[in-house]
């Protein structure tokens, strides 16, 4: 996951684009960067780090104009080291474009090849959102003329439809004409369109959450429907199309259990409402493990938790206790790069308050478990301060598979309940009872909120890929072909025991964190 934003104002929008990437900083922690125009002419600035480190006030200086994007940057493919994937991506035919991109396209191997051998394009990173750019271009460098039109823009954009596989949420820009925002046909990344002002002082802002749109004073009018395009000109003149020929809602199902922050309303769902269902869900689960009895106090794993913590806790009819104080200064660990910083950082990150531990049977309630780093070391503490049981539930499913559309969970070795039985993964945490919330439930936990949304991109809980480059474990032929024998290699190869350890026992930090981030990532 990235966050993404762009927006086209009667004012300057550089500021307007700062706050809201402060706002989606949660999706996005390893590089920044954004792109303004002013008249005809792109001003671009990125680097690797946060909003605030990545942003002076010089280079906000250098960036006039009032139309813009931005995005905060998690790799899923490439490399996470890497200033130049660092987006926006920047190409200067036809017109100048620049883009930004939430997603993970699974043809990129593929797509490279025929923009060089066909297209005649050169790709200059190993970042899958480059060759985007590029095929974008190509098509719109065949359907448009001077000047260009929203039919030419929508003709292209349906033709990148046909080209490109996998999960894609872009906002781009054209030099000289405006804003162009389109999300896949199957909707997998969420993009949300927000408005402020009227008439001439319109202020029009795309963006991956809504957070970012209500945060920065405007509102939002709606979602990006899966497949359409949007194009907004510099007069502020919005243009829409439908350019997917079947399109279809299939919403990445972990965005509300952990990814988008809770104040957002994706696809017309709220994402703390779907939270505290989930606690309510989970709460008929737990009793079929652990008597009531046997619980004293839950307690929330900071941050994501809390929602279905405190709701678990009402429904339970127990005591709901802040037992672990977060440090605001520490980022979220499952998107940091490499095991080591993630484990060392969950210490760091989190400090337990003995009073409420000591003594008492604890049920701990986390969103997810994936690779298991935050689970492992939080029981440990729990015990460490003088819990007596320590029970773990978790809002999610045991997420078993790789997750190939723009969350970093390629390798299913490094996931804790790969090849795992729950017994196995229990004992691996090292709790006294574990308890998981049902798929079928965490996916009514969301539909309830909204009927016209009744399937989601669910695969790494169910091994079910939406474009079908996964069949049980195995990719598909011809899906193969797209991509290098090593790319997600945990879903290519059937694991053995010894790959599905996630993290070595004694140090946590297994093999392949010797490679760059502990990643197995796309290499074009
Ligand atoms: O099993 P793991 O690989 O450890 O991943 C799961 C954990 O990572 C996330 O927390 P994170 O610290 O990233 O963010 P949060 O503060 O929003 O909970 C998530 O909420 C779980 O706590
Ligand atoms: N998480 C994302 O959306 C990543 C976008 C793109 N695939 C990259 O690696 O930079
Ligand atoms: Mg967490």
């Amino acid at each position: 996951m990235c966050g993404i934003v762009g927006a086209v104002s009667s004012g300057p929008v550089n500021q307007l684009l700062y706050d809201a990437l402060l706002l989606l900083q949660h999706r996005g922690q390893d590089a920044a960067g954004m792109v303004t125009l002013q008249g005809q002419r792109c001003h671009l600035h990125k680097a690797r780090g946060m909003v605030r480190d990545v942003f002076r006030t010089r280079n906000m200086r250098a960036l006039p104009g009032n139309t813009g994007l931005g995005q905060v940057r998690y790799p899923t493919a490439g490399n996470a080291e890497s200033e130049e994937e660092a987006q926006p991506f920047y190409v200067n035919a036809p017109f100048g474009l620049a883009l930004v991109h939430n997603g993970n396209l699974t043809n990129a191997v593929a797509l490279k090849r025929a923009l060089f051998e066909v297209d005649r394009r050169h790709i200059n990173t190993d970042s899958d959102s480059e060759v985007l750019l590029n095929v974008f271009a190509h098509e719109l460098g065949r359907f448009s003329g001077v000047p260009l039109t929203p039919d030419a823009i929508f003709r292209a954009v349906s033709a990148v439809h046909r080209r490109v596989r996998g999960s894609y949420a872009v906002v781009a820009l054209i030099a000289g004409q405006g804003l162009v925002a389109f999300r896949d046909p199957k909707g997998i990344r969420p993009l949300s369109l927000g408005r402020g002002g009227a008439g001439d002082e319109t202020t029009w802002m795309v963006a991956s959450e809504s957070v970012a749109i209500e945060g920065v004073g405007l509102q939002q009018q709606r979602d990006v429907a899966p497949g359409e395009a949007i194009f907004i000109d510099q007069k502020g003149q919005m243009h829409s199309r439908q350019c997917a020929d079947q399109p279809e809602l299939l919403p990445c199902l972990f965005e509300f259990v952990y990814l988008a922050r809770p104040d957002s309303v994706l696809d017309g769902v709220s994402v703390y409402r779907a939270r505290l269902n989930m606690g309510e869900t989970l709460a008929q689960r737990v009793i079929n493990f652990v008597k009531p009895a046997d619980i004293d106090v839950v307690i929330p794993i900071p941050e994501s938790s809390r929602p279905s913590a405190m709701q678990l806790a009402h429904r339970l009819g127990k005591p709901y206790r802040e037992g672990f104080v977060k440090n605001r200064y520490v980022g979220r660990t499952f998107i940091m790069p490499g095991q080591a910083v993630r484990r060392k950082s969950v210490r760091q990150k989190l400090n337990a308050i003995a009073q409420e531990f000591s003594g008492r049977n604890v049920l701990l309630v986390d969103d997810s478990i994936v690779r298991g780093t935050t689970s492992k070391e939080i029981v440990q503490m729990a015990r460490d301060a003088g819990a007596n049981k320590v029970y773990l539930a978790s809002a999610a499913p045991p997420v078993r598979f790789s997750n190939i559309y723009g969350i970093d969970m390629p390798t299913q070795s490094e996931l804790v309940a790969h090849d795992r039985s729950l017994e196995e993964i229990r004992t691996y945490i090292g709790c006294d009872a574990l308890i998981y919330q049902d798929l079928d439930a965490l996916k009514s936990c969301v539909a309830s909120l909204n009927p016209a949304m009744q399937r989601f991109e669910a695969s790494c809980f169910s091994g079910e890929y939406v474009h079908g480059e996964i069949v049980n474990g195995q990719w598909v032929e011809g899906a193969r072909d797209d991509l290098q024998g090593e790319l997600f290699q945990g879903a290519a190869r059937p694991s053995t025991a010894a790959s599905s350890v996630a993290v070595d026992e004694a140090d946590g930090d297994s093999e392949r964190d010797s490679a760059p981030h502990g990643r197995q990532r796309l290499t074009l």
